[in-house]
């Protein structure tokens, strides 16, 4: 066989570059499914989802769309049915139950949506913090100086000596994020974790978020099933029916920070496979064929009616 048709062979055969490879959180055709009985029901239909290190996303979608699947997967608690889920170095779906431990105490901190879930009633906030400290080993002479830091850098470094109950909803979830990134960990998931919150108090926390992200540099994931949060990231992705179906950029202006511009996108899957929005479909009564036409820098998508005409058709 000649060298060229060998060369030939072998870059057909050369693998396609691996998805999201240099993603901190993959998440690759995720499927969940839940039995019970005999009603199976499909939480995860093969969402895709990338999450670079650094980034500050907001996942929403309605209730039952997914998110606490999702936030359960990322956070080892649960396992997928079938895909591929990697955070950093490790790979979710064939982690030991050492290995999840390990995973939990080091790479992720959560933030629930229940004030009471976060943080040990009887412990006053500096304890709080310096609770993971303890569980992952860190010398005791090191564990009170980093709470306090921890603390400070939150604005909440008043709190260190208070119970949960003697603190604010407001005060109680910075407090929530200060144990979160005890531990330097890479990834924060945050579960509605303004759900109990008046606006002006939600302002706040996502403050802290915003603060863990840019200055502490934790990559910071919100779940909630309120849209507006978008407002609060730079990508909002939207999760229907399990899967991925949409995001909202925003770009903000270089000099003063400034938001210029918002655009929305639908998802495309690696097959090449876009939903189209409900109320497109409803607006040109688009069914179960569509045509689409290659033009000058997009595509266009055509209802299946003969009497609408083809752009050109009557030349
Ligand atoms: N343990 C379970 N057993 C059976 N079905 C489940 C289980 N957990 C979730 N489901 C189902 O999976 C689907 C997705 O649920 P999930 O809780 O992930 O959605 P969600 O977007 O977080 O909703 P919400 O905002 O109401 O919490 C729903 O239809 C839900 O009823």
């Amino acid at each position: 066989m000649s060298e060229g048709i060998l060369q030939d062979l072998g870059s057909r055969l050369a693998r396609p570059a691996e998805f999201g490879r240099d993603a901190l959180i993959v998440c690759d055709n995720l499927v969940r499914i839940y039995q019970t009985g005999t009603i199976e029901v499909q939480a995860l239909q093969g969402l895709d989802l990338l999450v670079d290190a650094g980034e500050m996303i907001a996942v929403v979608g309605a209730s039952g769309s997914g998110k606490s699947t999702l936030l359960a997967v990322l956070s080892g608690i649960d396992a997928p049915t079938a895909g591929r889920v990697r955070v950093g170095r490790w790979d979710l779906m064939a982690m030991s139950a050492a290995d999840r431990v390990r995973y939990r105490r080091s790479m992720v901190g959560f933030v629930w949506q229940q004030t009471s879930r976060n943080l040990v009633p009887y412990l006053t906030a500096e304890q709080n913090v310096i609770l993971p400290l303890t569980f992952a080993g860190v010398p005791r002479r090191h564990r009170r100086r980093r709470a306090v830091e921890i603390l400070d850098v939150l604005g909440v470094g008043r709190c260190a000596g208070h119970l949960p109950r003697e603190m604010s909803g407001g005060e109680q979830q910075r407090v929530a994020i200060a144990v979160a990134l005890a531990n330097s960990p890479r990834v924060i998931l945050a579960d509605e974790p303004t759900g109990e919150l008046d606006v002006s108090t939600s302002q706040e926390v996502f403050d802290a978020l915003r603060t863990a992200n840019r200055d502490v540099g934790a990559t910071v994931v919100i779940v909630t099933h309120d849209p507006t949060v978008s407002g609060q990231v730079e990508r909002t992705v939207a999760i229907r029916d399990g899967r991925t179906s949409s995001e909202v950029l925003r770009a903000r202006g270089e000099d003063d920070g400034a938001e210029r511009i918002a655009q929305e996108y639908a998802v495309m899957d690696r097959a090449g496979r876009v939903q189209v929005p409900q109320d497109f479909r409803e607006a040109l009564a688009l069914t179960r064929r569509v045509r689409l036409t290659l033009e000058a820098g997009h595509v266009s998508v055509w209802p299946d009616a003969p009497a609408t005409p083809l752009p050109g058709a009557d030349r």
